[in-house]
């Protein structure tokens, strides 16, 4: 291993295997307030605790993998999009992570929520969650699950083709319905993200196109519709954003084609949703806006287009998931195995291996996503090594950390927690390797509740029926 100088310390020469927005850690114990749900913090003895809870107790009562939710946080979180946006109406997009409970946080706190399937609405309805203040959305609802929606009077479909137009109406017409509609509208904007979770851009499948013409054919059709109430227009350019310019470009665009749907019929739109997909830090390097930045920017922009177009200003509304569930979520994970691997250069790569991985974190393998860790049952003084943690599948591309710093003691039995895992995690969690998905953990004062339970064997083999 050669060494170089930095600092005026000694450290390791990973360069070339480091990612430049990687930095050498000062203290590899300090816990980056970004990252973490607030009020995080080592106790005495080093290990972590969040929500009032020592991570190794969560972990000895609940076993790992397990994604724990620091329930102040994430009701907090609620409060500063209700606080920063006052008159907004804001979505909690239950995408990101849904249970009953999350469902009545989410009600509690006074924010609506984003469904985008049957499963979803039938959480959110369960969880107490009132059916008005639901968002209905997706580009390929079923006929059962518009009428599912009809029936229990969810507050508004968000339209997203002209066949879920057709099916919308049938559904009206037989089950004697009236529906409150929004139409999803691409924007063609580029948003600065992976490709992958940027929705915008033409080529893509969400929503009608502003540019080809069927955005304003879209809004025409629904007002004529003598099934449906046309709330207005939606749009959402993406996810894990940062800058505003791709919302500002999605402001101009959408109240541009307001004002087109008002000289085509005479009728202003009273709403514009600006869907969600503000960014949140996951390293070091990730620099989110504050909410009271973000919103200062879309009233100025929407205030300054309303008077280009001669607009009144519509009521407005977000749909905020990863900002909420992401920070309020820890995952944790046993160290199962460690294996240093030598490189060209005489470099050395530890792999930690964890008793978890891509099923219940796609994010790395889907969207090179970077996350930071942390040990989280001890402190330690030993040097920094560039580390990769890996899962337990049978996979080379079962990344969770593709380049951390930890200390070179990390040994069999520590325990890794991951912040920033509160959304898309469980959400998107699979059994591959026949695997049984983790348990989320409610954490609040101290005390733990399982909000999901961990799956078991059991519950896989109930499910293989076969002979
Ligand atoms: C329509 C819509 N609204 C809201 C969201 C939530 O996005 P995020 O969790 O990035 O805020 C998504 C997901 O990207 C979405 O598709
Ligand atoms: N699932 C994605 C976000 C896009 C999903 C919503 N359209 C992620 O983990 O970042």
């Amino acid at each position: 291993m050669t060494h170089t100088h930095i600092a005026g310390s000694i450290h390791a020469d990973y360069s070339g295997l480091q990612p430049q927005w990687l930095q050498w850690p000062d203290d590899l114990n300090a816990l980056e307030e970004k990252l973490w749900p607030t009020g995080t913090h080592r106790d005495e003895q080093g290990r972590i605790v969040v929500g009032g809870a020592r991570l190794t107790d969560l972990a000895a009562e609940h076993g790992t993998p397990a994604y724990f939710i620091d329930e102040a946080d994430f009701r907090a979180r609620c409060a500063d999009f209700r606080e920063a946006f006052p008159g907004w109406k804001i979505y909690y997009a239950g995408k990101s992570l849904l249970t009953r409970t999350i469902a009545r946080w989410v009600a509690e706190e006074g924010l609506s929520l984003d469904v985008t399937t049957m499963g979803e609405m039938r959480i959110a309805l369960a969880g107490g969650m009132p059916a008005e203040r639901l968002g209905f959305h997706g580009n390929n609802k079923s006929a059962e699950e518009i009428e599912f929606a009809l029936e229990q009077g969810v507050g508004r479909i968000i339209v997203d083709s002209f066949h879920e137009i057709e099916r919308i109406e049938a559904a009206c017409e037989a089950g004697g319905h009236r529906a409150k509609v929004m139409v999803r509208v691409t924007t063609g904007v580029e948003a600065h993200t992976h490709e992958y979770i940027a929705t915008a851009h033409e080529d893509q499948k969400f929503g009608l196109s502003i540019t080809g013409g069927q955005a304003l054919a879209g809004l025409v059709r629904c007002h004529h519709s003598p099934y449906m109430d046309l709330e207005g227009i939606h749009s959402h350019i993406g996810s894990q954003i940062f800058e505003t310019m791709g919302f500002e470009v999605a402001i101009r665009r959408t109240l541009k084609l307001a004002h087109q749907f008002k000289t085509a019929t005479g009728v202003e739109l009273p709403e514009l949703d600006l869907g969600g997909g503000f960014g949140i830090a996951y390293t070091e390097a990730d620099t989110p806006k504050p909410t009271t930045e973000l919103a200062a920017a879309f009233e100025e922009m929407i205030d300054h287009e309303c008077r280009a177009f001669g607009l009144r200003r519509p009521s407005l509304s977000i749909e905020p998931g990863r900002a909420i569930s992401g920070p309020a979520g820890v995952a944790i994970y046993t160290v199962g195995t460690v294996k240093a691997v030598e490189l060209e250069g005489g470099r050395t790569r530890t792999y930690i291996s964890v008793d978890g991985g891509m099923s219940d974190n796609i994010r790395p393998a889907l969207y090179a996503a970077e996350y930071s860790a942390a040990l989280a049952n001890r402190t330690s003084d030993a040097e920094p090594v560039l580390c990769r943690v890996v899962g337990k599948h049978c996979e080379g591309g079962d990344i969770l950390i593709r380049s951390v710093f930890l200390p070179a003691d990390v040994a069999v039995g520590d325990l890794i927690a991951v912040p920033g895992s509160g959304a898309y995690a469980r959400s998107m969690a699979s059994n591959y390797n026949q695997v049984p998905r983790p348990p989320v953990i409610g954490v609040r004062e101290g005390r733990s509740s399982v909000l999901l339970r961990r799956e078991t064997l059991d519950d896989l083999m109930r499910l293989d029926v076969g002979e």
